[in-house]
């Protein structure tokens, strides 16, 4: 473990997630939290249920820059009163002040083909791409993972490949990385 994280672990027991629209946050998040029996958030769950609507009607009521301030506003909270949880953000969430100060940050990184060929293979795939209002037109979706990719990396504490590995191989990659036990 690299000193950067073990600091970090000390004085902030969170992990957060961050990456593309799709790439998996949630459900790897889910995942670890099975297995390590921690608490877990969700950014975008917390600021539909804050706002009491949907992504998309916000998006499409008071638009983006309403969404990025609730945004802030939910990382602010996440630093002052959240602590030992798994935390999974929207694609776009990265970008707040404080990242660093939530907790150990990891990157989920694929390119941006094995991102929309996941998508379109799963069942909920279609439902997946309508309630994201940044992933309809396919080029522009492009073009903001092309500029994002390597802000993603500059944020990350750690980054761990999950184009073409199950779900099981990336759990047992960032367990062993950041030296998680699994709990019964
Ligand atoms: N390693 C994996 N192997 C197979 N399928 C996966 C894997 N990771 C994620 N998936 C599938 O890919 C889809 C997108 O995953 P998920 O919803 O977790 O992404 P996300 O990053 O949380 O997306 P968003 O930021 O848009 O909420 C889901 O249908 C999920 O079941
Ligand atoms: O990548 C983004 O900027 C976004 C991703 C989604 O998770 C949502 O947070 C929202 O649709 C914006």
């Amino acid at each position: 473990m690299n000193r950067k994280i073990a600091v970090k672990n000390l004085k902030n027991k969170n992990i957060v997630f961050i990456g593309f629209m799709g790439v998996g946050k949630g459900t790897i998040a889910r995942a670890l939290i099975q297995r390590t029996k921690q608490m877990g958030l969700d950014t975008d769950d917390l600021i539909e249920s804050m706002e009491n609507r949907k992504i998309k009607d916000i998006f499409a009521s008071d638009g983006e820059a309403y969404f990025r301030r609730l945004e802030k506003q939910t990382a602010k909270w996440l630093e002052k009163s959240v602590k030992n949880a798994i935390i999974s953000t929207g694609g776009g969430f990265f970008k707040v002040d404080n990242l660093e100060k939530i907790g150990t940050i990891i990157y989920l990184r694929s390119s941006f083909d094995g991102i929309l060929k996941r998508l379109k293979a799963h069942e909920n795939g279609d439902l997946k791409l309508a309630k994201r209002p940044l992933l309809q037109d396919e080029e522009k979706a492009r073009a903001l993972f092309k500029e994002r990719s390597c802000l993603y990396e500059k944020k990350a504490d750690v980054i761990v490949d999950v184009e073409d590995r199950s779900i099981e191989e990336i759990i047992h990659a960032i367990m062993k990385r950041l030296n998680l036990k699994e709990k019964e």
